[in-house]
């Protein structure tokens, strides 16, 4: 069966009447997504903050009703995917790109909720590469200061050009192999000139839906907590 969409369907189930909903991006947040549509559609008023340009458009298809970032004080609930995720439900977030605009929404809101499937549980974070958003002005120099950490950044490329997120920026992957201190690392980055944001999620998500291909959905709550 599919995990992804077992944990982003049952993830709806957190939804409630009258709430303000981050809307995360990728695959199994589409689930989601998808199911808040068909409630909306049946009655359910909520509405919802777009975590990219890809969200929005679906969430607009759908008939879902939505808030600009700035138009919130703060998000009730949002629910979102992501590319790892370790036993403190620490994060490596960004694979599709969104990284950016996630961390933001996700920092306004009072409760993150992950939505995998068993693909993305990790005994460590650092096997998938770390998505780190850079200004597109001096990416090489940013790229060799980020190097400096101990990895080598790739550009991410689309059709033979760099890709370019939401807001106009580079990313660059970065494979540091295993992460220990996220925390530090996440600071470490974001103090070089240059880089906006990293896909990073430290101390931040409050559960997780993981859909299993036999079929089961586990929800798991941070160890250390
Ligand atoms: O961080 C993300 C996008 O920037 C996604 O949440 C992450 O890449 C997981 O995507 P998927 O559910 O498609 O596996």
């Amino acid at each position: 069966m599919d995990g992804k969409k077992l944990a982003g369907e049952k993830a709806a189930e957190y939804v409630k009447n009258g709430m303000v909903v981050g809307l995360g991006t990728g695959s199994t947040v589409y689930w989601t997504i998808m199911k808040l549509g068909e409630l909306v559609r049946g009655g359910l008023q909520i509405q919802g903050v777009p975590t990219s340009r890809r969200t929005e458009e679906l969430a607009t298809e759908l008939g879902i009703p939505l808030l600009d970032l700035a138009e919130v004080d703060e998000i009730d609930l949002t629910i979102d995917g992501a590319d790892e995720a370790d036993a403190d439900l620490n994060l490596i977030k960004g694979g599709g790109g969104a990284l950016l605009r996630e961390k933001l929404v996700a920092s306004a809101s009072r409760r993150l909720l992950i939505v995998a499937d068993e693909s993305k549980w990790v005994p460590a974070l650092g096997k998938f590469p770390l998505p780190v958003e850079v200004v597109p002005f001096g990416w090489e120099l940013t790229r060799r200061q980020i190097g400096k950490l101990d990895c080598d950044p790739i550009l991410r490329m689309a059709d033979e050009a760099p890709y370019v997120t939401d807001n106009g920026n580079y990313i660059l992957d970065c494979h540091f192999g295993v992460i220990q201190g996220a925390e530090r690392l996440s600071a470490a980055l974001n103090q070089l000139p240059g880089v906006v944001e990293n896909g990073l999620f430290v101390k931040m998500a409050e559960r997780i839906v993981l859909g299993f291909t036999d079929g089961s959905v586990e929800e798991r709550l941070p160890k250390s907590k």
